[in-house]
């Protein structure tokens, strides 16, 4: 039963990896509302805690991770505050399609194998036949060949991999899908090809997309919303158009120029960049920061101005 018309909602969500050294904490007080069928992407650099954000709306956390806050996915609480409980989402309401995605298929089994066995634990008491439609119609929909059902993961390739992944989702049904760099480790070709194709499914389909990606560009091809990532924080959220038109946080604008560089500039780029703030005293991001000024001394809380959520003292102050 759906309350409303969320389907995934953070509110001050917090997860650290246990360390030697205490906790790391890898997403920092996230406030987020995703409404049913929209598409999100997360942006922002390695390390920045959008694959560990992914993971918990995925039920994929590992073991030694501990977690603060309230994670809702449609209507049941995931996570409020250290206790978790995934029974029923992960796998069915929400698939993810990771970068690599034969780090994520058994495999020693075939695809035919992987298909019956997700779709048997998704609806009990299903027929065989009735799962072997299932099973064609999902692959004619990402136009796999049905051939492919005798391959074992690693007879497939990257792209092709990636399609049996998509065709799972479809197959149970899933009404969330979290995207973690799917196309990162593909040609150009077949990048926008997946692309595409995630963006069809998603809209005929009425599915929720969490899109994680370090490229702006990419995300506002696919994407309705943007939330900017940054050293666990969420620094800018809106209308993927007006936010790439009219960035209001300076990172957000720094994403934006990189985009536009050539490679070889990007790198240099980055090269510099490195070694934001770590210490968690003061605005996250003030030690890349060209503006900053005294009230910059402590963290602002995301606020929504004209409609926009950003953690910036200038922006509260000048609009
Ligand atoms: N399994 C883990 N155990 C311990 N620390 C982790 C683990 N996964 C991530 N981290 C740490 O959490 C922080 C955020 O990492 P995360 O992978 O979520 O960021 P990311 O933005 O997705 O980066 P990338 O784009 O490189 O995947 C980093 O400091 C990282 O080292």
């Amino acid at each position: 039963m759906v309350l409303d018309s969320t389907a995934i909602e953070m509110k001050d969500l917090s997860i650290g990896y246990e360390t030697d050294y205490g906790v790391l904490w890898a997403v920092k007080g996230v406030s987020m509302n995703v409404p049913i069928g929209a598409s999100i992407c997360i942006v922002g650099e390695s390390g920045s805690g959008k694959s560990t954000l992914g993971n918990a709306i995925a039920g994929l956390l590992p073991p030694y991770t501990v977690s603060k806050g309230i994670l809702r996915v449609f209507d049941k609480i995931v996570i409020d505050n250290e206790k978790r409980d995934y029974r029923d989402i992960h796998g069915k309401i929400v698939v993810r399609i990771p970068q690599n995605p034969l780090s994520s298929l058994n495999p020693f089994i075939t695809i035919n194998e992987i298909f019956f066995d997700a779709i048997r634990a998704r609806y009990r008491g299903i027929t065989k036949d009735e799962i072997r439609r299932i099973i064609y119609s999902s692959l004619d929909y990402v136009e796999l060949p049905r051939d492919v059902l005798n391959r074992y993961p690693h007879q497939l390739s990257g792209g092709m991999a990636q399609r049996v992944i998509i065709a799972l989702a479809i197959a149970l049904n899933s009404k969330i899908i979290v995207a973690d760099e799917p196309t990162s480790s593909l040609d150009a070709y077949l990048r926008g090809l997946i692309a595409t194709l995630i963006s069809r499914i998603v809209r005929e389909r009425n599915i929720t997309l969490i899109m994680i990606t370090h490229d702006i560009l990419l995300a506002s091809k696919i994407c309705d919303k943007i939330a900017i990532m940054y050293r666990g924080y969420i620094l800018e959220f809106g209308e993927t158009k007006e936010l790439i038109e009219r960035p209001y946080h300076p990172y957000t604008q720094e994403l934006i120029d990189a985009s536009k560089l050539s490679k070889k500039d990007r790198m240099s780029n980055f090269m510099k960049s490195i070694g934001g703030k770590i210490s968690g005293i003061g605005c996250i991001y003030s030690e890349r920061c060209p503006y900053v000024f005294g009230k910059c001394s402590v963290h602002p809380e995301m606020r929504y101005v004209n409609n926009r959520g950003v953690a910036c003292w200038r922006i509260f102050l000048e609009r």
